[in-house]
């Protein structure tokens, strides 16, 4: 505990490629374009709001030069009016724009967000072994939302922002050349400061927002391990882990808020300085009568009507540049290969639910004459696993009958939990073959081959939903009375019964409010749900106490009779519920056989199985019981 509560947890496994924000942006399209005619109108209403800015300008070297000079009060007045007109036309405009796009961007904030859901739910248990929850979190909550931010604001004022620099910069020159080229002198300048910028806020962007990935996932394990915390005393090494994280992403965000500050005293100091030298120098053509008092007016209205788009450059980059870190960590997890619905050689399963006829091996073979669960030449490595370390599983032949209920009995690592795994193909053998009624499970799709497998897990996981959802979650199709009787099996009914509203209680997040052993009887009334022809249970007995794991005991032989089943087992109560018993030893089947004959002839088997506390009483409980 103290380990993980100290260790900090990994970043994104990726390395990520940092290409340009243009081209990362640019991934957005597929999602922009179902409403890209309201973005590119509520651009060309902003480019109009803002040009609207720039007549303001004109406006005013007409009031000037002309009945100001002229001492005309109904001129004035008039052209206050025109004034007050373009101004309320611009201030509509813009509120215009923002109607425009609110309703658009939600909705393609909430596609990208469901895409990215539905993805996630099909890539390999090996990608989600890989990446820390936070991390996905972070991309589904901040990530989406910094997107939209961009498309709301950024994306549209960097185009309208440039338009209006571009139209700003054509009336300066019109109105005087040589005080407009003083003006733009600063623009060469503040263009390559504004590249090296860019390329040191991108890293800091990308540091900070993996950051906030930690630190989700930090908050998320302390939350759900609240028990553990508190119950080892951990909260302070916990706290401090926390600390030091929100820390270090501190100290990022206080380098990407000085990045922007050095920005943006360059973008405001630099054409602020321009503005003072053609206000000298403008003022002295004044005096040398070379132009209009209203030309210079005019001249400096627009140079200050564009310092708003010349000074938001800098943050506007720097959204831009979040946004496109966004948008790379978003397509990191997009990118990845989700598992198909096919079976491994390519072909959709046929539907069929093996009866020991259905196709999958050669003629002749004895796997596809035999039925029940057969393991050939099973090899796995676990896709991050080092090189140089010998595969989980090897050579693994075993034969379960149909009907019998097989345990499988090993050390702590031995690979009985990556055996299981194999069956309702949440891993794929990297070697050998699986065949479940003669059929070669990886030519059955995933649907199929999880209509034909049921699972129960050692760690019995409950969703936020009633407690009839959670189990009816285990077999599509699955009635009222299949509820009941899987309840009944799982010796559910009683508490379920004595809940406030029966199967119509929400258990909570994670089930929390359960207790360990009703949850475990929930996930083992999800597993019998569908009647499923094989049954994977990974120790389902283990947080039972005696009393309610001897009614379970009794229901799941029941269950048992009737299905093909695979049994992790550690104690001999649950490994007297099978058949036959198969020993894991380092990777390898070492012994097929019943309980007795191991224990009798397997000191490894006696061992382990002397070793689990309350064997001999239990396993001397059980000899009188009916083994079958
Ligand atoms: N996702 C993974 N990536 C790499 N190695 C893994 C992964 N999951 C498990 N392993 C390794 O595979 C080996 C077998 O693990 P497994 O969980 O199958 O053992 P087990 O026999 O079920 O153990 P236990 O009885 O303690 O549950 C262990 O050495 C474990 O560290």
């Amino acid at each position: 505990m103290a380990d993980t509560a100290q260790t900090t947890p990994q970043t994104a496994p990726t390395t990520p490629l940092r290409r340009s924000a243009v081209r990362s942006l640019l991934r957005l399209w597929p999602f922009v374009r179902p409403v890209r005619t309201r973005l590119f109108l509520a651009a060309f209403v902003a480019v109009l709001a803002s040009c609207i800015g720039l007549v303001i300008p004109l406006v005013l070297k007409w009031l000037v030069d002309g009945p100001v000079t002229e001492r005309d009060p109904g001129g004035t007045w008039l052209g206050g009016g025109y004034l007050l007109l373009l101004g309320i036309a611009e201030a509509l405009l813009f509120g215009v724009r923002r109607v425009l796009v609110a309703r658009p961007l939600a909705s393609v904030e909430a596609a990208m967000r469901e895409a990215l859901y539905r993805h996630i739910q099909r890539l390999p248990v090996a990608f989600h072994d890989r990446w820390a929850s936070g991390q996905l979190l972070s991309r589904a909550t901040t990530d989406l939302q910094l997107l939209r931010m961009f498309l709301a604001f950024p994306l549209v004022f960097l185009l309208v922002n440039g338009a209006t620099i571009l139209v700003g910069c054509v009336l300066l020159l019109a109105q005087r050349w040589s005080l407009g080229l003083v003006l733009l002198a600063p623009v060469l300048p503040l263009m390559v400061m504004c590249s090296v910028f860019e390329a040191k806020y991108a890293v800091a962007a990308r540091r900070a927002q993996d950051q906030v990935g930690d630190l989700t996932t930090v908050v998320e394990e302390s939350v759900l391990g609240i028990r553990i915390i508190k119950g080892f005393g951990r909260h302070r090494s916990q706290a401090r882990a926390f600390k030091e994280l929100t820390h270090r992403l501190r100290t990022t965000e206080l380098h990407k808020a000085r990045l922007l500050a050095a920005i943006w005293c360059v973008i405001t100091t630099l054409p602020e300085i321009a503005i003072g030298a053609t206000l000298v120098l403008g003022t002295v053509q004044v005096a040398d009568d070379a132009l209009s008092a209203g030309t210079l007016v005019a001249f400096l209205s627009t140079a200050l009507a564009l310092r708003w788009p010349v000074d938001s450059i800098g943050f506007l980059l720097a959204m831009s540049n979040e946004a496109a870190t966004a948008t790379d960590r978003y397509f990191e997890v997009m990118d990845e290969k989700a598992v198909t619905d096919e079976g491994r050689d390519g072909a959709v399963g046929s539907g069929e639910t093996g009866s020991g006829q259905a196709g999958g091996g050669e003629a002749g073979d004895p796997a596809r004459a035999a039925g029940g669960l057969v393991f050939e030449g099973v090899e796995f490595r676990y896709p991050d696993a080092a090189e140089d370390t010998p595969p989980t599983l090897r050579g693994i032949d075993l034969h379960i009958r149909p009907g019998e209920t097989m345990a499988l009995v090993g050390a702590t690592g031995s690979g009985k939990t990556t055996l299981t795994a194999l069956v309702p193909r949440l891993y794929d053998p990297t070697a050998g073959r699986i065949t479940v009624d003669g059929r070669d499970l990886a030519s059955l799709s995933r649907d199929e081959a999880r209509a034909l497998v049921a699972v129960a897990f050692e760690e019995p996981t409950l969703f936020s939903a009633t407690v009839a959802e959670n189990v009816l979650m285990g077999a599509e199709g699955a009635q009222e009375a299949d509820l009941l009787r899987a309840l009944r099996v799982a010796q559910a009914d009683g508490f379920v019964g004595a809940l406030p509203e029966g199967t119509a209680t929400q258990v909570g997040e994670q089930g929390l409010s359960l207790s360990g052993g009703q949850r475990q009887r929930l996930a083992l009334a999800r597993a019998v749900v569908g009647r499923p022809r094989f049954l994977i249970l990974d120790d389902p007995l283990s947080a039972l106490d005696v009393h309610t794991e001897a009614l379970v005991e009794a229901a799941l032989r029941r269950v048992l009779a009737t299905t093909t089943a695979l049994v992790v087992a550690h104690r001999p109560s649950t490994v007297l519920l099978a058949d036959r018993v198969a020993l894991l030893s380092g990777g390898r089947i070492t012994a097929v056989g019943t309980h007795h004959e191991l224990l009798r002839d397997n000191p490894e088997y006696a061992t382990l199985m002397s070793g689990t506390s309350g064997m001999s009483g239990e396993a001397d409980r059980s000899e009188g019981e009916s083994v079958r």
